[in-house]
Protein backbone atom coordinates (compact mmCIF):
# COMPACT_ATOMS: atom_id res chain seq x y z
CA UNK A 1 0.00 0.00 0.00
CA UNK A 2 1.57 3.17 -1.07
CA UNK A 3 1.29 6.09 1.19
CA UNK A 4 -0.48 8.29 -0.87
CA UNK A 5 -3.82 6.21 -0.95
CA UNK A 6 -6.54 7.99 1.73
CA UNK A 7 -7.84 5.65 4.07
CA UNK A 8 -10.58 7.54 4.74
CA UNK A 9 -13.97 5.87 4.71
CA UNK A 10 -15.93 8.82 3.74
CA UNK A 11 -14.44 9.68 0.89
CA UNK A 12 -16.00 8.18 -2.51
CA UNK A 13 -13.86 5.80 -4.69
CA UNK A 14 -12.64 6.94 -7.85
CA UNK A 15 -14.59 5.02 -10.28
CA UNK A 16 -17.84 3.36 -8.99
CA UNK A 17 -20.27 1.29 -11.13
CA UNK A 18 -23.79 0.36 -9.73
CA UNK A 19 -25.52 -2.00 -12.12
CA UNK A 20 -23.85 -0.84 -14.75
CA UNK A 21 -24.50 -2.22 -18.21
CA UNK A 22 -24.33 -1.36 -22.20
CA UNK A 23 -26.22 -2.55 -24.73
CA UNK A 24 -25.23 -1.57 -28.14
CA UNK A 25 -29.06 -0.95 -29.67
CA UNK A 26 -28.57 -2.63 -32.85
CA UNK A 27 -30.55 -4.26 -34.57
CA UNK A 28 -29.70 -6.53 -33.31
CA UNK A 29 -29.33 -5.20 -29.80
CA UNK A 30 -25.86 -6.04 -28.32
CA UNK A 31 -25.51 -6.31 -24.60
CA UNK A 32 -21.75 -5.59 -24.61
CA UNK A 33 -21.45 -4.79 -21.05
CA UNK A 34 -23.51 -6.89 -18.38
CA UNK A 35 -24.73 -5.33 -15.50
CA UNK A 36 -21.98 -5.03 -12.72
CA UNK A 37 -21.00 -3.35 -9.82
CA UNK A 38 -17.37 -2.35 -9.26
CA UNK A 39 -15.58 -0.11 -7.15
CA UNK A 40 -12.07 1.54 -7.57
CA UNK A 41 -10.66 3.22 -4.76
CA UNK A 42 -8.26 5.83 -4.86
CA UNK A 43 -4.75 4.57 -5.54
CA UNK A 44 -5.44 1.26 -6.99
CA UNK A 45 -3.30 -0.20 -9.73
CA UNK A 46 -6.43 -2.21 -11.57
CA UNK A 47 -5.76 -4.32 -14.76
CA UNK A 48 -8.66 -5.24 -16.98
CA UNK A 49 -7.90 -8.26 -19.39
CA UNK A 50 -9.51 -9.98 -21.56
CA UNK A 51 -9.64 -11.22 -25.49
CA UNK A 52 -10.84 -9.72 -28.73
CA UNK A 53 -14.82 -8.86 -28.59
CA UNK A 54 -15.07 -9.65 -24.65
CA UNK A 55 -16.22 -6.15 -23.86
CA UNK A 56 -12.89 -3.70 -23.12
CA UNK A 57 -13.39 -1.00 -25.35
CA UNK A 58 -16.95 -0.70 -24.04
CA UNK A 59 -15.49 -0.71 -20.67
CA UNK A 60 -13.49 2.02 -21.22
CA UNK A 61 -15.80 4.18 -22.65
CA UNK A 62 -18.14 3.48 -19.77
CA UNK A 63 -15.05 4.47 -17.20
CA UNK A 64 -13.53 7.01 -19.27
CA UNK A 65 -17.30 8.68 -19.39
CA UNK A 66 -17.30 8.74 -22.99
CA UNK A 67 -20.55 6.88 -23.52
CA UNK A 68 -22.89 6.77 -20.54
CA UNK A 69 -24.68 3.40 -19.51
CA UNK A 70 -27.10 2.00 -20.89
CA UNK A 71 -28.55 0.19 -16.97
CA UNK A 72 -27.53 1.02 -14.12
CA UNK A 73 -24.75 4.14 -12.95
CA UNK A 74 -21.36 5.41 -13.59
CA UNK A 75 -19.93 7.46 -10.25
CA UNK A 76 -16.86 9.38 -11.05
CA UNK A 77 -15.11 10.77 -7.72
CA UNK A 78 -18.68 10.47 -6.26
CA UNK A 79 -20.14 12.34 -9.06
CA UNK A 80 -23.06 10.29 -10.78
CA UNK A 81 -22.09 11.05 -14.60
CA UNK A 82 -25.65 10.01 -15.83
CA UNK A 83 -26.92 13.14 -14.30
CA UNK A 84 -24.74 15.60 -15.81
CA UNK A 85 -25.34 17.40 -19.34
CA UNK A 86 -22.88 16.21 -22.17
CA UNK A 87 -20.72 19.73 -21.49
CA UNK A 88 -20.81 19.14 -17.73
CA UNK A 89 -19.63 15.23 -18.23
CA UNK A 90 -16.74 16.59 -20.81
CA UNK A 91 -15.77 18.85 -18.42
CA UNK A 92 -15.61 16.64 -15.87
CA UNK A 93 -13.40 13.99 -17.59
CA UNK A 94 -11.31 16.28 -18.81
CA UNK A 95 -10.31 17.87 -15.41
CA UNK A 96 -10.17 14.20 -14.05
CA UNK A 97 -9.52 11.49 -16.47
CA UNK A 98 -6.15 11.30 -18.21
CA UNK A 99 -5.81 8.84 -21.13
CA UNK A 100 -3.39 6.82 -22.63
CA UNK A 101 -3.59 5.13 -26.01
CA UNK A 102 -1.53 1.84 -27.95
CA UNK A 103 -1.15 4.39 -30.54
CA UNK A 104 0.05 7.57 -28.76
CA UNK A 105 -2.19 10.20 -30.76
CA UNK A 106 1.09 13.14 -30.92
CA UNK A 107 0.68 15.98 -32.81
CA UNK A 108 4.00 14.81 -35.30
CA UNK A 109 5.32 18.04 -36.11
CA UNK A 110 5.20 19.63 -32.35
CA UNK A 111 7.41 19.23 -29.56
CA UNK A 112 6.85 16.97 -26.86
CA UNK A 113 6.22 20.49 -24.43
CA UNK A 114 3.49 21.61 -27.00
CA UNK A 115 2.16 17.99 -27.57
CA UNK A 116 1.77 18.55 -23.57
CA UNK A 117 0.87 21.73 -23.30
CA UNK A 118 -1.71 21.38 -25.54
CA UNK A 119 -3.78 19.33 -22.83
CA UNK A 120 -4.45 22.50 -20.67
CA UNK A 121 -5.78 24.65 -23.71
CA UNK A 122 -8.93 23.84 -23.10
CA UNK A 123 -10.97 24.67 -20.04
CA UNK A 124 -9.19 27.64 -18.65
CA UNK A 125 -7.74 25.79 -16.03
CA UNK A 126 -3.95 26.12 -15.94
CA UNK A 127 -2.86 29.76 -17.08
CA UNK A 128 -0.94 30.67 -20.14
CA UNK A 129 2.20 31.52 -18.41
CA UNK A 130 2.16 28.50 -16.16
CA UNK A 131 1.67 26.07 -19.19
CA UNK A 132 4.90 25.68 -20.06
CA UNK A 133 6.39 25.29 -16.17
CA UNK A 134 3.68 22.40 -15.72
CA UNK A 135 4.96 20.45 -18.82
CA UNK A 136 8.23 20.26 -18.61
CA UNK A 137 7.64 19.42 -14.93
CA UNK A 138 5.34 16.41 -16.09
CA UNK A 139 8.11 15.57 -18.85
CA UNK A 140 10.80 15.61 -16.25
CA UNK A 141 8.54 13.18 -13.93
CA UNK A 142 8.08 10.61 -17.25
CA UNK A 143 12.17 10.96 -17.62
CA UNK A 144 12.15 13.42 -20.60
CA UNK A 145 12.92 16.40 -19.37
CA UNK A 146 16.26 16.46 -21.36
CA UNK A 147 13.87 15.87 -24.68
CA UNK A 148 11.38 18.34 -24.39
CA UNK A 149 12.13 20.34 -27.22
CA UNK A 150 11.98 17.33 -29.64
CA UNK A 151 8.81 16.52 -31.62
CA UNK A 152 7.70 12.56 -31.24
CA UNK A 153 9.35 12.42 -34.92
CA UNK A 154 12.78 12.56 -33.84
CA UNK A 155 11.56 10.09 -30.16
CA UNK A 156 11.67 6.46 -29.92
CA UNK A 157 8.17 4.56 -29.55
CA UNK A 158 8.63 4.44 -25.57
CA UNK A 159 9.73 8.38 -25.55
CA UNK A 160 6.61 9.07 -27.55
CA UNK A 161 4.26 6.68 -25.50
CA UNK A 162 6.19 8.26 -22.08
CA UNK A 163 5.38 12.02 -23.97
CA UNK A 164 1.50 10.04 -23.68
CA UNK A 165 1.66 9.85 -20.39
CA UNK A 166 3.23 13.03 -19.58
CA UNK A 167 0.08 14.85 -21.23
CA UNK A 168 -2.09 12.76 -19.31
CA UNK A 169 -0.71 13.34 -16.15
CA UNK A 170 -0.22 17.07 -16.90
CA UNK A 171 -3.90 17.73 -15.83
CA UNK A 172 -3.30 16.11 -12.35
CA UNK A 173 -5.75 13.75 -13.08
CA UNK A 174 -7.96 11.51 -10.27
CA UNK A 175 -7.45 8.35 -12.86
CA UNK A 176 -5.16 7.64 -15.31
CA UNK A 177 -6.90 5.00 -17.96
CA UNK A 178 -4.79 3.24 -20.24
CA UNK A 179 -5.72 1.36 -23.31
CA UNK A 180 -3.17 -0.90 -24.49
CA UNK A 181 -0.68 0.95 -23.32
CA UNK A 182 2.55 -1.41 -24.23
CA UNK A 183 0.34 -2.80 -27.67
CA UNK A 184 2.94 -1.01 -30.33
CA UNK A 185 6.06 -0.96 -28.10
CA UNK A 186 8.68 -4.08 -28.41
CA UNK A 187 9.29 -6.29 -25.36
CA UNK A 188 12.01 -3.59 -23.05
CA UNK A 189 10.26 -1.06 -24.00
CA UNK A 190 7.03 -2.10 -23.23
CA UNK A 191 8.95 -2.86 -19.51
CA UNK A 192 9.93 0.45 -19.23
CA UNK A 193 6.69 1.81 -19.34
CA UNK A 194 5.11 -0.37 -17.20
CA UNK A 195 7.92 0.68 -14.66
CA UNK A 196 6.71 4.15 -15.14
CA UNK A 197 3.23 3.05 -14.54
CA UNK A 198 4.16 1.34 -11.57
CA UNK A 199 6.48 4.30 -10.48
CA UNK A 200 2.96 6.59 -10.73
CA UNK A 201 1.21 3.65 -8.57
CA UNK A 202 3.81 4.33 -6.13
CA UNK A 203 2.76 8.10 -6.26
CA UNK A 204 -0.69 7.57 -5.42
CA UNK A 205 -1.99 7.90 -8.94
CA UNK A 206 -5.16 5.69 -9.47
CA UNK A 207 -4.26 3.53 -12.71
CA UNK A 208 -6.59 1.44 -14.76
CA UNK A 209 -4.89 -0.24 -17.68
CA UNK A 210 -6.71 -2.04 -19.93
CA UNK A 211 -5.17 -5.02 -21.87
CA UNK A 212 -5.52 -8.52 -24.00
CA UNK A 213 -1.73 -9.47 -22.80
CA UNK A 214 -1.97 -11.56 -19.15
CA UNK A 215 1.72 -10.38 -18.79
CA UNK A 216 0.77 -6.78 -18.81
CA UNK A 217 -2.33 -7.75 -16.61
CA UNK A 218 -0.25 -9.38 -14.20
CA UNK A 219 1.48 -6.03 -13.61
CA UNK A 220 -1.77 -4.60 -11.18
CA UNK A 221 -2.38 -4.90 -7.97
CA UNK A 222 -5.88 -6.28 -8.80
CA UNK A 223 -6.82 -8.06 -11.97
CA UNK A 224 -10.54 -7.95 -13.10
CA UNK A 225 -11.19 -10.17 -16.49
CA UNK A 226 -13.47 -9.71 -18.96
CA UNK A 227 -15.69 -12.16 -20.88
CA UNK A 228 -18.23 -11.68 -23.00
CA UNK A 229 -19.27 -8.53 -21.44
CA UNK A 230 -19.10 -10.21 -17.81
CA UNK A 231 -16.50 -8.72 -15.42
CA UNK A 232 -15.16 -11.13 -12.52
CA UNK A 233 -12.30 -11.51 -10.33
CA UNK A 234 -11.08 -14.43 -9.12
CA UNK A 235 -13.43 -15.17 -6.13
CA UNK A 236 -10.46 -15.33 -3.35
CA UNK A 237 -10.15 -11.90 -4.60
CA UNK A 238 -13.68 -11.22 -3.44
CA UNK A 239 -14.01 -8.67 -0.60
CA UNK A 240 -16.03 -5.41 0.72
CA UNK A 241 -16.73 -2.73 -1.23
CA UNK A 242 -15.99 -4.12 -4.66
CA UNK A 243 -17.19 -5.87 -7.86
CA UNK A 244 -20.24 -7.79 -7.18
CA UNK A 245 -23.74 -7.72 -8.65
CA UNK A 246 -25.34 -10.17 -10.97
CA UNK A 247 -22.69 -10.92 -13.52
CA UNK A 248 -19.86 -11.54 -10.99
CA UNK A 249 -19.14 -14.40 -9.22
CA UNK A 250 -19.79 -14.38 -5.19
CA UNK A 251 -22.36 -12.02 -5.37
CA UNK A 252 -23.11 -8.89 -3.55
CA UNK A 253 -19.90 -7.06 -2.24
CA UNK A 254 -17.78 -9.09 -4.47
CA UNK A 255 -14.91 -7.60 -6.63
CA UNK A 256 -12.34 -7.03 -3.96
CA UNK A 257 -11.63 -2.99 -3.11
CA UNK A 258 -8.03 -1.80 -2.32
CA UNK A 259 -7.36 -4.48 0.57
CA UNK A 260 -7.67 -7.08 -1.64
CA UNK A 261 -4.51 -9.34 -1.43
CA UNK A 262 -2.46 -10.31 -4.74
CA UNK A 263 -0.66 -7.12 -4.40
CA UNK A 264 2.02 -5.50 -7.10
CA UNK A 265 4.27 -5.88 -4.27
CA UNK A 266 4.86 -9.81 -5.45
CA UNK A 267 5.51 -9.00 -9.10
CA UNK A 268 9.11 -8.25 -10.40
CA UNK A 269 9.90 -4.77 -9.44
N1 LIG B 1 -20.99 -0.18 -32.41
C1 LIG B 1 -21.32 -1.44 -32.11
N2 LIG B 1 -22.52 -1.94 -32.44
C2 LIG B 1 -22.86 -3.21 -32.14
N3 LIG B 1 -22.06 -4.06 -31.49
C3 LIG B 1 -20.84 -3.62 -31.12
C4 LIG B 1 -20.40 -2.30 -31.43
N4 LIG B 1 -19.15 -2.15 -30.94
C5 LIG B 1 -18.81 -3.34 -30.38
N5 LIG B 1 -19.83 -4.21 -30.48
C6 LIG B 1 -19.86 -5.58 -29.97
O1 LIG B 1 -19.77 -5.51 -28.55
C7 LIG B 1 -18.96 -6.58 -28.05
C8 LIG B 1 -17.80 -5.99 -27.27
O2 LIG B 1 -16.99 -5.22 -28.15
P1 LIG B 1 -15.72 -4.40 -27.64
O3 LIG B 1 -15.26 -3.57 -28.79
O4 LIG B 1 -16.05 -3.71 -26.37
O5 LIG B 1 -14.67 -5.59 -27.36
P2 LIG B 1 -13.08 -5.52 -27.11
O6 LIG B 1 -12.79 -6.47 -26.00
O7 LIG B 1 -12.66 -4.11 -26.93
O8 LIG B 1 -12.51 -6.10 -28.47
P3 LIG B 1 -11.06 -5.81 -29.17
O9 LIG B 1 -10.01 -6.30 -28.19
O10 LIG B 1 -11.12 -6.67 -30.41
O11 LIG B 1 -10.98 -4.35 -29.46
C9 LIG B 1 -18.51 -7.39 -29.26
O12 LIG B 1 -19.43 -8.46 -29.40
C10 LIG B 1 -18.67 -6.42 -30.41
O13 LIG B 1 -18.98 -7.11 -31.62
Amino acid sequence: MTEAVHESVSEPPVLELRGAAFTYPGPPPVEALKPCDLRIERGEYVTVVGPSGSGKSTFLNIAGLLDTPTAGICLLDGHDTGALRDSERTALRGRRIGFVFQSFHLLPHRSARENVELAMMYGGRVRRGARAARAREALERVGLGARADAPPTRLSGGERQRVAIARALVARPSLLLCDEPTGSLDTATAESVLRLLDALHDDGMTLVVITHDPAVAARGRRTITIRDGALSEPSGLNGPGGLGGPSAPGGPGGLGGPGAPGGRNGRAA
